[in-house]
């Protein structure tokens, strides 16, 4: 599903990640902890196409990403890739529903067919009842559940999440983590998760490990 081979990312002097080797296999529920600064969300962005290594390469679902254009890798990444960040980031004028079902539509799927998938992804993570709300009159767990929904939604080949919990209180959070692996179950769907939260990560598979931009155990 995923394989890294050396990559390292420099911003100017400094070089934040030093040679980073990784397989991430599909089904893999994967979280990426270390303290702050090691490079955890620098290499996330790098393996979610957001950013670009200074060297390396990235395979993801079978492409080589250095040999992608820039609006190949957009494509790409909209129908292939989702991402759940620490802060939901839906738009706020818009429904559950319709939040949901965006990337759907910008992939060229009819209204109907988004609508569709976008009920199907808010029914299994229990929103079918808050469908037509708008993100101010969600609480902090169902925005969050909204964005993996959008995440779902074209069924990608991964979805990265950044500290997705960080923000929720702590039954919001539970919640949360035991929804990733309900959507690994039903859908076989991939994770890998930037995480600052231990409990979190001793239930994923795999546990990586960064310090001082190289990983220590896998
Ligand atoms: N655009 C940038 N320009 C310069 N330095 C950067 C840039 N982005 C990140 N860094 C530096 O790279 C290092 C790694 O940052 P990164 O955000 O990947 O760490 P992290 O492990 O995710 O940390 P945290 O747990 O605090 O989020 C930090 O020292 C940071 O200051």
């Amino acid at each position: 599903m995923i394989n890294c081979a050396g990559i390292t990312k420099k911003y100017g002097d400094l070089e934040v990640l030093k040679g980073i080797d990784l397989t991430i296999n599909k089904g893999e529920v994967v979280s990426i902890v270390g303290a702050s600064g090691a490079g955890k969300t620098t290499l996330l962005q790098i393996l979610g196409t957001l950013d670009k290594p200074t060297s390396g390469e990235v395979e993801l679902d079978g492409i080589n990403l250095n040999k992608l254009s820039g609006k190949e890798l957009s494509v790409f990444r909209n129908t292939r890739i989702g991402f759940v960040f620490q802060f939901h980031q839906l738009l706020p004028e818009f429904t559950a529903l319709e939040n949901a079902m965006l990337p759907a539509l910008i992939k060229g799927a009819s209204k109907a067919d988004a609508e569709k998938q976008a009920k199907e992804f808010l029914t299994f993570l229990s929103l079918d009842h808050r469908l037509e709300h708008k993100p101010s009159e969600l609480s902090g767990g169902e925005k969050q559940r909204v964005a993996v929904a959008r995440a779902l939604i074209n069924r990608p080949a991964v979805i990265f999440a950044d500290e997705p919990s960080g923000n929720l209180d702590s039954h919001s959070q539970e919640e949360l983590q035991k929804l990733f692996f309900d959507l690994r179950e039903a859908y076989n769907q991939t994770f890998v998760i930037v995480t600052h939260d231990y409990h979190l990560a001793k239930m994923c598979d795999r546990m990586i490990e960064m310090k001082d931009g190289l990983v220590h155990n896998t």
